[in-house]
């Protein structure tokens, strides 16, 4: 494609300057219409007065025009001198004879003007005792008319010009300022506020350049995703303004570390990526990951008076020897990053075609999945909760995936792959359809049901949106808090606690159930407990399993269920596998029970057999008792 031509130093200056030459035009166009106006105006008072000064001389020379007195005659004509407009006048008699005549002396230097202003001519009657006596003839230069005409418009375009250089000057100012906002604008567009370095759009735009160096010439470039571990930590325990300033520190490292050519950036939150233009390899790329782990560990001072350390997991891919494309750089950057967490953070790790096989999987996964929400192909397995003495009084609701071609799925693979796609909220509302559908055969059989407990993922509800949509889905089945429950993994810790639009306080305002799932396990300090306010804890299986055998275990399942006890919650033993175990939680204060031990996960069918045994087994055990109590005593 032809490069456009440059334009002109003319085209340029009407380009720049349009609007002031087309200020310049109007003022032309408006300064020729008021020079007209005022002619017309002028040159119809020049008339007139033309015209009376003749009638006044004219009434004055009667006497003389008519007794033929040619010297008063003259005399009044030299009077005329006192009028720079009058060059000639002319008295006749009644025979058209010239009585008298004035004529003034021309001055040299404005005889050329005084031709070119022209001249008026006016005849008016000499009357004397109502008779015409005699005839006047003036001839009057038009000079003097002129003169005002150029005086007004002199007048009006110095005062129209000032006005016009001072709506420029204002206009000018006006238009460097907007020139300035329009660069602030463009340079916020690429840039990010907080640190100041290139953001997401920045990097889009270089890695695209980079990516087609590389198809074109092959000149490789590598990209770095980093993300600061366990950043939401740091905010939790300082303050935002302390994650701040940490994210202005980071950035500030990154800079430090640019070689000539290669672009740090911020992507979003604790997400920032440094692209490597300049000769690059696998080894170089490495190196600068390694040194770039090492380089943010050291701590950052003075955050708000102390010093913070902040740790990174950083994800490599080269281009074109992993991905063709910007985006796909990004993707498989993100992915060898979260690979590195994986692996237990603070590290980095390379892509390779494993970490690209294993996306591909999980990608095929997630379609698969999505197609299964769809069509609302979830099922939920109900493990009992039983009370000490046996008694079902509640079921946690497990989602499971039965596949076509997979088989079962697990949900330790399924679940994962829904949150890290944005499917966990089709997954909860899939999995309330499910559960109202088995609730209505329930009770359709007559059957009483105790609450479901379902898994809430700290990723499902994140938008207000969603949160509306999961609360009306709610109330469109009919799952009111006597037939639901929620599970919240302690692991994962849900963000805005405190807020009362948070899921869990939505939830807990509606009166629904909130217990805390995997209770030891996670990081949660009590008073993350407290402001919970979860009415059961489920102390996790690493501490139930062989309970019976272990002292040290005992001693920390009795301290946690005192707690729990202490702040008004229901203890729930998960993954009581025998029936030592079952009793010696039940002796330590456990109020609920669950595990292989006890009842594996049900199918709904299942679970309603359970439901009725248990129900015929009451009844039965009611009947004894009315029986004892009716049979009389023996004798
Ligand atoms: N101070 C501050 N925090 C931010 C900003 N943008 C996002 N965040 C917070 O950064 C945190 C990012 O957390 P995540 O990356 O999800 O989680 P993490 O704690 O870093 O955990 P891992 O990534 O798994 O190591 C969130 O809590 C956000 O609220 C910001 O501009 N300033």
């Amino acid at each position: 494609m032809a490069a456009p031509r440059k334009p002109s130093w003319l085209q340029q200056v009407l380009m720049e300057q349009r609007e002031a030459l087309l200020a310049l035009a109007a003022l032309i166009l408006f300064s020729i219409l008021l020079a007209l106006a005022q002619y017309v105006q002028l040159d119809r008072r020049f008339s007139q007065d033309l015209q009376t000064n003749a009638r006044i001389v004219a009434d004055t020379a009667a006497a003389a025009v008519l007794f033929d007195n040619a010297e008063d005659a003259r005399e009044i004509l030299a009077a005329l001198r006192s009028s720079e407009d009058i060059q000639q006048a002319l008295l006749l008699d009644k025979a058209r004879l010239v009585l008298a005549a004035y004529t003034r002396s021309r001055d040299e230097g404005v005889g050329l003007f005084f031709q070119w202003a022209g001249v008026d001519r006016v005849r008016v009657p000499v009357v004397a005792g109502g008779e015409e006596v005699g005839e006047l003839l003036l001839h009057a230069s038009r000079v003097r008319l002129w003169q005002d005409l150029a005086r007004f418009v002199g007048t009006s375009l110095a005062l129209l010009v000032s006005a016009l250089g001072l709506a420029w000057l204002a206009s000018r100012e006006l238009r460097a300022r907007m020139r300035d906002a329009a660069r602030r604008m463009q340079y916020l567009a690429l840039h990010d506020a907080l640190t100041d370095l290139p953001n997401r759009e920045s990097l889009r735009l270089a890695l695209e350049d980079a990516a087609e160096l590389a198809r074109d010439r092959g000149q490789p470039s590598a990209l770095l995703f980093i993300d600061l571990d366990n950043f939401k930590q740091i905010n939790d325990d300082h303050g935002h303004a302390a994650g701040d300033q940490v994210l202005r520190a980071v950035a500030q490292r990154l800079r430090e570390l640019l070689r000539p050519g290669d672009l740090a950036a911020r992507l979003a939150g604790d997400e920032f990526a440094l692209l490597l233009r300049s000769p690059v390899d696998v080894a170089l790329a490495t190196r600068t990951a390694a040194r770039l782990v090492q380089c943010l560990a050291q701590p950052v001072e003075d955050v708000l008076g102390e010093s913070l350390r902040v740790r990174v997991s950083v994800g490599v891919a080269l281009l074109p020897l992993h991905a063709s494309g910007a985006e796909e750089a990004m993707q498989l950057a993100d992915s060898a990053m979260y690979q590195a967490k994986r692996q237990g953070k603070d590290g980095y790790q390379l892509f390779t075609q494993e970490l690209g096989e294993s996306l591909r999987a999980r990608h095929r996964l997630e379609l698969d999945l999505s197609e299964a929400l769809r069509h609302g192909d979830l099922q939920l397995a109900y493990q009992p909760l039983f009370d000490v003495q046996g008694r079902i009084q509640a079921f946690e609701g497990l989602a499971r995936w039965r596949h076509a071609q997979r088989g079962a799925v697990s949900p330790a693979e399924f679940v994962p792959v829904a949150e890290a796609g944005g499917l966990i909220d089709e997954m909860g509302l899939c999995l309330l359809q499910t559960l109202a559908r088995d609730r209505q055969h329930w009770l359709s059989q007559g059957q009483v049901c105790p609450p479901v407990a379902l898994n809430l993922s700290s990723r499902q509800c994140r938008r207000p949106q969603q949160r509306e949509r999961f609360l009306a889905t709610l109330e469109i089945l009919g799952l009111g808090p006597e037939a639901v429950e929620f599970e919240l993994t302690e692991g994962a810790l849900f963000e805005d606690l405190g807020s009362e639009e948070s899921m869990v306080s939505l939830l807990q305002k509606r009166g629904y159930v909130l217990a805390i799932d995997d209770f030891g396990t996670g990081y949660s300090s009590l008073s993350y407990l407290r402001r919970l306010r979860c009415r059961k804890l489920k102390i996790d299986r690493v501490f139930v399993n062989e309970v019976a055998r272990h002292r040290d275990a005992q001693t920390l399942v009795g301290a946690i269920a005192g707690v729990a006890h202490a702040m008004h919650m229901q203890v729930v033993a998960e993954g009581v596998e025998n029936e030592a175990d079952h009793d010696c939680l039940a002796a330590l204060g456990c109020d609920l029970l669950q595990g292989f031990g006890l009842s594996r996960p049900l199918t709904p069918q299942q679970a309603l057999a359970l439901l009725r045994l248990q129900q015929a087994g009451e009844r039965a055990r009611v009947q004894a008792q009315q029986a004892w109590y009716e049979t009389p005593p023996p004798a």
